[in-house]
């Protein structure tokens, strides 16, 4: 159960992994674009899991009809606009969105810093009538490689103050962290906070390359760390936050139940470990079901629902003032 006197944060939550079912048809018939459907029930099974994929590339591929239909830059800001609105819907008093701009530009070949600009436009849009604070973290999309990934470091450096870290996502397996040092060297260097998907589809050396290459200060999913003690030791001695997402890690088959998931292991470890969506209009899930089903599922007491409520903003990347302004505003 959510704690309704503590702040409910979702600090891992795609916005390009988060496109309404609805705007996908809206925006397909505005660019003239075939999509595999044309009413909202016979598109859903071509944009949202409905059971298990044998991995995590094909996790992925749900996502890219959201993509597809961004014609222009003003679909990429009525995006991001509706994201603020759904995240205010959904209870959340702060989010952390994260996109990657390359992944949203490539199909319609439209600027990489254009739709960074539009982005940080559509959420200040959607906060006017939203009382939810948000931050932005930009996406390095793995997949497409380290030259893809340069583009991308580079249109999201040029609007560098309306970002606020950098994460590595996509393909695991396929493109390892150590490709992208130089990258990640610069993005320290531009003042961003870091956060890495790492430990989903490869194993704990992932999580620790992370860490000790890329400077992670969080993990997203780190999954595997359950394999290595040292690494729950290390985990748990420096504060690196696990962004967990529960549903996600069960459809990408990173994990084959809930009851073998290994959220109740990173906190009973002490381990700050906080529960998040990941890709929730893909996944068909919101944060409720999160906290509501899938934690209990997943062997968590109340009380440890509860710790991971507070981590979630304890691992925000904010001031400790910017935090505790949150704190009072719920608890008033
Ligand atoms: O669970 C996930 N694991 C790894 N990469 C992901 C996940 N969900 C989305 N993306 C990736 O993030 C970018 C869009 O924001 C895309 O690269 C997409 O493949
Ligand atoms: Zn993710």
């Amino acid at each position: 159960m959510i704690d309704t006197r503590l702040p409910l944060t979702d600090i891992h939550r795609h916005l390009d992994g988060n496109i309404r079912a609805q705007t996908i048809l809206d925006l397909g018939r505005q660019f003239n674009l075939t999509l595999p459907a044309s009413e909202l029930e016979a598109l859903r099974p071509h944009v949202q899991v409905m059971h298990a994929e044998p991995d995590l590339v094909s996790f992925l591929q749900k996502l890219d009809w959201g993509v597809k239909v961004l014609g222009d830059l003003d679909a990429c800001r009525r995006i991001a606009k509706e994201n603020v609105e759904d995240a205010a819907k959904a209870g959340l008093h702060y989010t952390e969105l994260r996109f990657s701009p390359y992944y949203m530009a490539m199909n319609h070949k439209l600027p990489v810093a254009g739709v960074v600009e539009a982005v940080i436009e559509g959420i200040r849009e959607g906060q006017k009538n939203h009382d939810i604070d948000v931050r932005l973290i930009g996406i390095l999309s793995r997949t497409f490689g380290e030259d893809a990934c340069l583009q991308e470091l580079e249109g999201l450096l040029a609007h560098r103050d309306g970002i606020t870290a950098l994460d590595l996502a996509g393909d695991e397996l396929g493109f390892p962290g150590s490709l992208f040092l130089s990258h990640f060297n610069r993005a320290r260097d531009a003042g961003w906070r870091i956060t890495v998907h790492a430990g989903e589809a490869a194993g704990p050396e992932s999580i620790w390359q992370a860490i000790r290459e890329l400077g992670a200060e969080r993990i997203g999913h780190g999954v595997k760390a359950a394999q290595d003690p040292a690494l729950m030791d290390f985990l748990a001695k420096h504060q690196i936050g696990i962004e967990s997402c529960l549903t996600s890690n069960i459809q990408t088959s990173t994990v084959s139940s809930f009851e073998q998931h290994p959220l109740a292991t990173f906190l009973r470890h002490g381990v700050l470990a906080s529960i998040n969506t990941d890709d929730p209009a893909v996944q068909g899930i919101e944060i409720a079901n999160e906290y509501n089903v899938a934690a209990p599922a997943a062997g968590l007491t109340q009380n440890e629902i509860r710790k991971a409520q507070e981590n979630g903003l304890t691992m925000a990347f904010l001031t400790s003032a910017e935090k505790q302004a949150i704190r009072d505003k719920v608890s008033a």
